[in-house]
C-alpha cells in the first residue's frame, strides 16, 4: 500500500503555488507529525450506534483535537461493492477493509472513519447503497447519505462507467432524496456553503469521453433538482446554489492495473495537496465545525436522524457551539481560578497584595485568550456570546478581590496617616515648629495616594469597577483620623498646661495661706491670674500649629481658666481643712507671742508685761477681718466663688483658737511662777550659818570625814558615771523586800498572840472601802493610813495589802490590818 502512495512532500513541494493558502501552509508544514491512517473507527455499527469513542479518536490516535478547523472531511457514497474501499485506501493512505475478489460480498457495515495519511483529512467510508444484504430496506443508506452530507465537505459519488445514464444503477433516486434533504437542511445558505459532489467513474474504458459522462450525469441531476418539491420561498434556486460538481474517470483496475495507479495518484493530489489547482477541499464547502468539537456534532446530527427529527444544522451548529464554548470557558475558568486562588486568604487576612492587579488582569487575559483560540472556531453569536458571559464571570469571581484590596488599602492608608501625624508630634525637638494643618495635609495626601495607586492598579479594563465611593469614604475618615489627632495633641497639650498651672499655683498659694492675714486672699488671687496668664499664653503659642478657629481657641481658653480656677480652689481647699488652719493659726499666734520683735523666742520673766503681747497677738486673729469668700473676677459662668469657711466654721474655729492661745497664755504665766517658786538665796546663806559648826566637826574628825570620804566619792563616782538611778533602783529593791520580810514576821507574830488575835471589842470598825473599786476608791482607803508617807510607800504598802487580802482568802481583810497597824 505505502508504496501506492507518492511522496506528499515532494509532490506539494513541486506543486506549491500562490494558491496556498495560510490554513494549508500550515497543512503543509505539520504533515511529517501526522499519523493514525492505519487507525480507524467503526463510527456507526451496523445496528446504527453511534461510537462514543470519536473524541477519543481525534485526540490521542488521529492528534487532531486542536486543529481547529484546518482539517477536512469526505465521504464516499455509492454502491456496494464499486471499489470505494479500493479507491478511499488509494487516495488517502486508509487501511478500510477491501473485499476479497473471490467472496464477493458486502465488507463495509455501517459507517467507517479514518485519518488520511499525512494529510489533515478524515475520510468516512459508508456502506454501500443497493446492497443484497439490506435488501428494500433502505433506510440505512439514506441515513447514512444524509449523515454524510450534514457532515463532510466532499461527497465522493463512486459508480461504474456503465452505471451513468441509469436511474437506479447511478443512485439517482438516493441522490434525489439526498437532494431534499439538503435543502432542508441549507436552504438557508443559499449560496454561502455547498457541497462538493466529487463523481468519481470507475472502469473507465475511454470509449465514451469524461465530459460526455459528466454532462450525462448533470442532465440528471438538474432533472431530479427540477423535480423536486423545494420549499417555500426557494422555488426559484438552482442545484447549483448548494452543490458543486465535479467528474474524474478511472481506467479499468484489473485490465489497466499501471494506468488506473497512475491515475488515482494523481486524484491523491487533488484531496491532499492544497497547492493543486484542483484541490478539492475548498474553503466554501467547509461546514467549520471545529476538530474538538466533531464528535459531538456528529453524534448530535446522527441522534437527529435515527429519531426522524427536523434537522435543523444551524441549530446543531448553535447546539454544538453552545456546548463546546461551554466547556471551553470551564477549563479556561479553571486554569484562572487556579492562578488566583491562592490570593484570596491574603486579602481576607487584610493584607494588602501590590502585585494583584497585574496578576489578576494576566490570569484573566490569558483565560479569554485560550477561550478565544478553542471557542472562536464555533458559531460566531454562541461564541460572543459566551464570550461576554465567561468574561462576567471572571470579573464577578475577581470582584471580592477588587472590594477586599480597596479595604485593605483603605485600612493601610488609614494606618500611614496614623503614623506620619504620630511620627511628626512625637519628634519633640521641633514640635514647635510643626504646623498642624500641613502635617495632616502631607499625611492625608500620602495616605490617599497611596489608596488611589493602589486602587488604580487593581482596576479592570471592561469591567465597570469604580473607587471613588471608597476614596470618598477614606477621605473623610482621613479626615476624622486627622481631627482625632488633633484632639489628641490638644489633649495632651492642656494636660501639660494644667500641670504647668497646678506647679505654679500650689506653691505661691501653699505659702499665702500659711500667712493668714487680711491680704491673704489677694495674694491667692494674684498668683491665680498671673499663673493663668502665663498659661494664656502659652495656649495661644502652643495653638498656632493646631490651626484652630477663633471659637474653639475661645472656648480652650474658657476651659484654661475654669480650670486653673478650680486648681487654685482645689489647693485653698486642701489648705483649709478643719485642723490644718487652726494649726497655722496658733503658728502665728505664737510667732506673735512667743517671739520679741527681732524674731527671737521669748522667756518669761517676772517683770515682763505678758499681758499686753498676748493681747496683740490675739488681737492680730487673721479671721478677724478675712473675707472667707473668695470671688472670682472673671466673667465666665460658673460657681463664680467659692466659700472656703462658713460662718458657722469660722466661727467654731476661732473658738478653737482663742482657747488654745489662752492655755499657752496660761502656760507662759505658769512658766513664771515656777520661776519665782525657786529657793532664795538667803537659806543658802542661812544653810551655810546653821551648818558651819557640823561641816568643821566633819572637817576635823578624821572618822566623820573618813565615813563621809567612804559614803561621798562612791556617792560622787556614781552620780559622775550617771549610775545614781540604777543603785537607787537597787536600794529601793532591797528595801522592799526587807519591808515584806518584815511585815511577814510581824504577822506571824501577831498570830501566834491570841490576845493581839481578837480584835477589841470597844473599837469601832472602820468603814471599809469597796473591795474591788477604782483607784479613787482604793487610794482614799490608802490615804487614811497613810498621811506622811511617800508616794513609793503609799504605792507599797497598797500593793502588799492586796497581796495578803488575796492570801488572806477573807479571813483577813484590810481594815483588819489597817486596824492592827494602829495597835501595833
Ligand atoms: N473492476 C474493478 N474492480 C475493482 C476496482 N476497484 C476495486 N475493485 C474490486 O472490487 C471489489 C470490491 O472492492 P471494495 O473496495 O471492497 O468495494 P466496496 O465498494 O468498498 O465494497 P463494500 O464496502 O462491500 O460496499 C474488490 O474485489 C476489488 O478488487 C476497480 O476499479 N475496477
Amino acid at each position: 500500500m505505502d508504496a501506492l502512495v507518492p511522496d506528499i512532500d515532494s509532490t506539494v513541494t513541486n506543486g506549491a503555488t500562490a494558491a496556498a493558502n495560510t490554513m494549508d501552509t500550515f497543512q503543509m508544514k505539520d504533515l511529517s507529525t501526522m499519523e493514525g491512517s492505519d487507525t480507524q473507527l467503526h463510527l456507526i455499527d451496523e445496528d446504527k450506534q453511534f461510537s462514543g469513542e470519536l473524541a477519543n479518536f481525534i485526540q490521542h490516535k488521529w492528534h487532531l483535537n486542536d486543529a481547529g478547523f484546518n482539517y477536512h472531511l469526505a465521504a464516499v457514497f455509492g454502491s456496494q461493492s464499486t471499489g470505494k474501499s479500493t479507491l478511499l485506501n488509494r487516495l488517502f493512505g486508509t487501511h478500510f477493509d477491501v473485499m476479497s475478489e473471490s467472496a464477493r460480498r458486502q465488507t463495509t457495515k455501517g459507517i467507517w472513519i479514518s485519518r488520511g495519511k499525512g494529510m489533515r483529512v478524515l475520510v468516512m467510508d459508508v456502506e454501500g447503497t443497493d446492497g443484497r444484504e439490506r435488501g428494500e430496506d433502505q433506510d440505512f443508506e439514506r441515513k447514512s447519505a444524509l449523515f454524510s452530507l450534514a457532515t463532510s465537505e466532499v461527497l465522493i459519488v463512486n459508480m461504474w462507467e456503465h452505471q451513468v445514464g441509469l436511474y437506479n444503477g447511478a443512485n439517482m433516486g438516493l441522490l434525489k432524496t439526498v437532494f431534499e434533504v439538503n435543502l432542508q437542511l441549507f436552504g438557508g445558505n443559499r449560496g454561502k456553503e455547498k457541497t462538493l459532489l466529487f463523481f468519481v467513474i470507475r472502469d473507465h474504458v475511454g470509449a465514451t469521453p469524461l465530459t460526455n459522462l459528466a454532462n450525462t450525469l448533470l442532465a440528471d441531476l438538474d432533472r431530479i433538482w427540477q423535480s423536486l418539491s423545494k420549499p417555500e420561498g426557494l422555488e426559484d434556486c438552482r442545484i447549483t446554489d448548494y452543490f458543486a460538481f465535479d467528474f474524474t474517470a478511472l481506467p479499468h483496475k484489473l485490465l489497466q492495473p499501471e494506468k488506473f495507479e497512475e491515475e488515482v495518484g494523481k486524484l491523491r493530489l487533488r484531496f491532499s495537496s492544497p497547492s493543486d489547482p484542483e484541490y478539492v477541499f475548498q474553503p466554501p464547502y467547509s461546514k467549520r465545525i471545529p476538530a474538538d468539537g466533531l464528535h459531538i456534532y456528529a453524534s448530535g446530527i446522527w441522534e437527529k436522524i435515527m429519531t426522524n427529527k427536523d434537522l435543523d444544522l444551524p441549530t446543531q451548529q448553535e447546539l454544538l457551539a453552545q456546548f463546546r464554548c461551554d466547556e471551553i470557558a470551564n477549563v479556561a475558568f479553571g486554569q484562572f481560578f487556579e492562578a488566583i486562588k491562592s490570593f484570596r486568604h491574603t486579602i481576607e487576612a487584610g493584607t494588602v497584595i501590590n502585585e494583584l492587579g497585574s496578576v489578576v488582569k494576566k490570569a484573566r487575559d490569558e483565560a479569554m485568550i485560550s477561550f478565544d483560540k478553542d471557542a472562536s472556531r464555533y458559531h460566531s453569536e454562541v461564541y460572543k456570546r459566551k464570550r461576554v458571559e465567561l468574561l462576567n464571570k471572571l470579573h464577578s469571581t475577581l470582584e471580592p478581590y477588587f472590594v477586599g484590596q480597596l479595604k485593605n488599602l483603605h485600612k493601610a492608608a488609614l494606618a500611614l496617616c496614623t503614623t506620619q501625624l504620630q511620627q511628626a508630634f512625637s519628634r519633640k525637638d521641633d514640635s514647635q515648629a510643626i504646623d498642624f494643618s500641613v502635617v495632616s495635609k502631607k499625611a492625608k495626601d500620602e495616605a490617599l495616594d497611596l489608596f488611589i495607586t493602589g486602587a488604580k492598579a487593581i482596576r479592570l479594563d471592561q469591567t465597570e469597577w469604580e473607587y471613588e465611593e471608597e476614596q470618598f469614604q477614606l477621605e473623610r475618615d482621613l479626615l476624622e483620623l486627622a481631627n482625632q489627632q488633633r484632639e489628641k495633641e490638644l489633649t495632651k497639650m492642656l494636660t501639660l498646661l494644667e500641670k504647668h498651672l497646678k506647679r505654679e499655683m500650689d506653691e505661691p498659694i501653699k505659702l499665702a495661706l500659711d500667712q493668714p492675714g487680711p491680704n491673704m486672699w489677694g495674694r491667692v488671687i494674684d498668683t491665680y491670674k498671673t499663673t493663668l496668664d502665663e498659661a494664656q499664653v502659652m495656649l495661644r503659642k502652643k495653638s498656632q500649629v493646631f490651626d484652630l478657629e477663633e471659637e474653639k481657641l475661645t472656648l480652650m481658653e474658657e476651659n484654661l481658666r475654669r480650670q486653673a480656677w478650680v486648681l487654685m480652689t482645689m489647693k485653698v481647699q486642701e489648705e483649709s481643712i478643719e485642723g490644718l488652719i487652726v494649726y497655722k493659726l496658733l503658728n502665728r499666734f505664737e510667732e506673735q507671742f512667743q517671739r520679741d520683735e527681732r524674731g527671737l523666742p521669748r522667756v518669761w520673766k517676772p517683770s515682763d508685761d505678758i499681758d499686753a503681747p498676748f493681747r496683740k497677738a490675739r488681737n492680730e486673729d487673721p479671721l478677724t477681718g478675712t473675707k472667707f469668700v473668695l470671688e472670682s473676677t472673671d466673667d465666665f459662668d460658673f460657681e463664680q466663688s467659692l466659700k472656703v469657711l462658713s460662718e458657722t466654721r469660722q466661727q467654731e474655729i476661732g473658738n478653737q483658737l482663742r482657747r488654745k492661745a489662752d492655755a499657752t497664755f496660761v502656760e507662759a504665766k505658769r512658766s513664771i511662777v515656777a520661776t519665782q517658786a525657786k529657793v532664795p538665796y538667803w537659806v543658802g546663806v542661812a544653810l551655810v550659818v546653821l551648818g558651819w559648826n557640823e561641816f568643821m566637826a566633819v572637817i576635823t574628825s578624821p572618822v566623820y570625814l573618813s565615813m563621809t570620804a567612804m559614803v561621798g566619792v562612791p556617792m560622787a563616782a556614781l552620780w559622775y558615771l550617771g549610775m545614781l538611778g540604777m543603785v537607787q533602783t537597787v536600794i529601793w529593791k532591797v528595801y522592799e523586800q526587807t519591808a515584806d520580810f518584815g511585815r511577814e514576821r510581824l504577822r506571824d507574830m501577831v498570830l501566834e498572840q491570841p490576845v493581839l488575835a481578837s480584835p477589841p471589842q470597844q473599837w469601832d470598825r472602820p468603814q471599809l472601802p469597796p473591795r474591788v473599786g477604782t483607784g479613787a476608791s482604793t487610794s482614799s482607803g490608802l490615804e487614811r493610813h497613810s498621811s506622811g508617807l511617800s508616794q513609793p510607800q503609799l504605792r507599797r504598802s497598797s500593793r502588799s495589802e492586796d497581796r495578803e487580802e488575796e492570801r488572806s482568802n477573807g479571813e483577813f481583810e484590810m481594815g483588819d490590818l489597817g486596824e492592827t497597824k494602829k495597835t501595833l
